[in-house]
């Protein structure tokens, strides 16, 4: 088999952290200990670091550029020290969140442009993209009920910003979706659990064979 280098992107409360856990537990009899599954920012101990401090609800002082520079610092160092090993050796990568996290929330949700925030991804990973993006669409307000009221884990630093951060967050992924049609396939989250499932798992049959 060879390596497949997934990513699973959506505003936050979208379902990503459920339903990539639905596709490990789909897929791992088939992939057996051929499947990797990470997440950014994080994946290792100097990237899990950099996501302490840029999720940390006390550091309301950081500057929006710092922080685009954080989430590439840690894309860095998963990418070469997680993600291609793991390609290197024939895995199926599960990424939850990758480059077009970075683009959607500090290019357009912190307004500092989606261009130089791509430029700047481009030198931390010199264009490696995964092969296919599974982008899980909500409207703003159903993802952040869903964080306010099902949520059992910390509720961080972005999740705490208003309505309009993460409605330009969305138009981003959306407009993504549209550039890179090949790459990034849209799945309507909003649709019940059992639905957004199996949506999903008609697009990964198709790359991972
Ligand atoms: N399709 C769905 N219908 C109803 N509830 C859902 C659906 N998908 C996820 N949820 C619920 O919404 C909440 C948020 O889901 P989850 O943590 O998977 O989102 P997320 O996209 O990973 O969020 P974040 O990016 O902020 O970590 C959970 O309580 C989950 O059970
Ligand atoms: C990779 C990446 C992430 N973010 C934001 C998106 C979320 O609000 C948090 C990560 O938390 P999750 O619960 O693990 O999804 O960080 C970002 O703003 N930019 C990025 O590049």
């Amino acid at each position: 088999m060879n390596g497949h280098f997934i990513s699973f992107e959506g505003p936050d409360g979208a379902g990503k952290t459920t339903i990539l856990q639905a596709m490990v537990d789909h897929y791992r009899k088939r992939l057996k200990d051929q499947l990797t599954i990470t997440r950014e920012p994080g994946g290792n101990p100097i990237s899990e670091a950099i996501r302490s401090i840029i999720l940390d609800k006390e550091n309301t002082e950081m500057d929006s550029r710092t922080e685009a520079l954080l989430y590439a610092a840690a894309r860095r160092q998963h990418l070469v020290e997680t993600i291609l090993p793991a390609l290197q050796q024939n895995h199926v990568v599960f990424c939850d969140r990758y480059v077009d996290s970075s683009i959607a929330y500090q290019g357009a949700g912190r307004m500092i442009g989606e261009k130089a925030v791509y430029d700047m991804n481009l030198f931390a990973t010199e264009g490696e993209l995964p092969e296919k993006t599974i982008y899980l669409d909500v409207p703003s307000e159903l993802g952040l009920k869903r964080i306010m009221t099902n949520r059992t884990d910390d509720v961080d630093r972005l999740d705490l910003e208003k309505l309009d951060f993460h409605q330009r967050v969305r138009d981003s992924y959306l407009k993504l979706a549209k550039e890179y049609p090949e790459r990034i396939v849209v799945i309507d989250a909003s649709q019940d659990l059992e639905t957004v499932k199996g949506d999903t798992i008609k697009i990964l049959d198709q790359v991972i064979k």
